[in-house]
């Protein structure tokens, strides 16, 4: 069986993602989980002839035979930002559903290799980390922000300005998910070195900060919905190409605690500094999770100082998450 929970499943992001995920034939039980609605969306979806089996489930007292036995759980649920809000204000209301949810896998699908969509990511993954640690179950391979709609815009932006395939053109996008803590790495990029300094500048900023973009032109209905689902789901068919299909060399940035691979971590370490412990970074996929973390490779003096300017404000984002947990009433 393989069994994919979305949580948040009838959200702007999680309608359209479960719908993709609908499209898999990898996924034999997609379960769709929310507080609303879900009963409707999963009869909807259901009528689609592909494989899996489709099935709703409403509110806290039906999380357990949503998240049963999962392989992978996709955690869209939560609050949406409006304009003027940074994801941080999205903390208050976010840290505690994830938290909830994160609950219920680490008692019923221990072993589900998790994907955390919900805003602000660089606080919630160490919020799903310490709750897993609690319950004895934690295992840092399996616990990812999801960062690939980064990957995607940065492609997309990209190649508006230097031209080609933006559904193949990779820019590796490291750090967090918020603002300066996205950190494009456009130098290791092909065809950028004929855009001026201005020009870098301009896109990097673009990248960083492209969320913004999509709130301030949905004008208080919300953020990026759509862009998501189609990374959410680019995100988790990697993680199933790679566990279930034995696929190799299945390659993504995601936002991981750096001990999932240790020794893999260290070049990253350098370059970042020892004390940070969790960092979106290029990562081999296998039939763990993490297979390997991979060296980032060189970066120029601009992407040097960006880094600086990322990891200051990534560091209080982690404590803000762990301490959530840590410091908060038991579990
Ligand atoms: N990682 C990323 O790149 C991105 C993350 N996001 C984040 O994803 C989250 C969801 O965004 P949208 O889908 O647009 O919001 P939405 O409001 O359209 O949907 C959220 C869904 O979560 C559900 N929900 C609320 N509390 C819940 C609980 N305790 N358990 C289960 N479900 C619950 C709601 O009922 C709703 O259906 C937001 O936090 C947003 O900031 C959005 C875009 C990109
Ligand atoms: O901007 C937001 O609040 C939603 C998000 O994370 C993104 O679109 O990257």
């Amino acid at each position: 069986m393989v069994k994919v929970t979305v949580c948040g499943a009838a959200g702007g992001i999680g309608q359209p993602l479960s719908l993709l995920l609908k499209q898999s034939n990898l996924i034999t039980h997609l379960s769709l989980y929310d507080i609303v609605n879900t009963p409707g969306v999963a009869a909807d979806l259901s009528h689609i002839n592909t494989q899996s089996k489709v099935t709703g489930h409403v509110g806290a007292a039906q999380i357990e035979e949503a998240i049963k036995d999962s392989t992978i759980v996709v955690i869209p649920a939560g609050v949406p930002r409006k304009p003027g809000m940074t994801r941080d204000d999205l903390f208050k209301i976010n840290a505690g559903i994830v938290r909830d949810i994160a609950v219920a896998a680490a008692k019923f699908a221990p072993k589900a290799y998790m994907c955390i969509i919900s805003n602000p990511v660089n606080s919630t993954v160490p919020i799903v980390a310490e709750v897993f640690k609690q319950f004895n179950v934690y295992d840092p391979r399996r616990i990812f922000g999801v960062t690939t709609l980064d990957i995607v815009r940065a492609s997309t932006f990209v190649t508006e300005l230097i031209g080609g395939d933006a559904s193949t053109l990779r820019v590796p996008v490291i750090g967090g998910h918020s603002g300066v803590t996205i950190l494009p790495l456009l130098s290791q990029v092909k065809g950028t070195e004929k855009l001026s300094q201005e020009q870098i500048e301009t896109v990097t900023n673009r990248i960083q900060f492209g969320g913004d973009e999509v709130v301030k032109a949905k004008d208080g209905a919300g953020s990026a919905t759509l862009s998501m689902a189609f990374a959410g789901a680019r995100f988790a068919l990697n993680i199933l190409d790679a566990v279930v299909a034995k696929k190799t060399g299945v390659v993504e940035c995601t936002y991981v605690h750096l001990d999932a691979d240790k020794q893999g971590a260290e070049s990253v370490k350098s370059l970042i500094g020892g004390d940070i412990e969790y960092f979106s970074v290029p990562v081999e996929f296998g039939p763990h999770g993490v297979e390997k973390i991979l060296p980032i490779g060189d970066i120029n003096d601009y992407e040097q100082k960006l880094v600086s300017v990322a990891t200051t404000e990534l560091k209080g984002n982690i404590v803000k998450g762990s301490n959530f947990i840590t410091e908060g009433a038991k579990l």
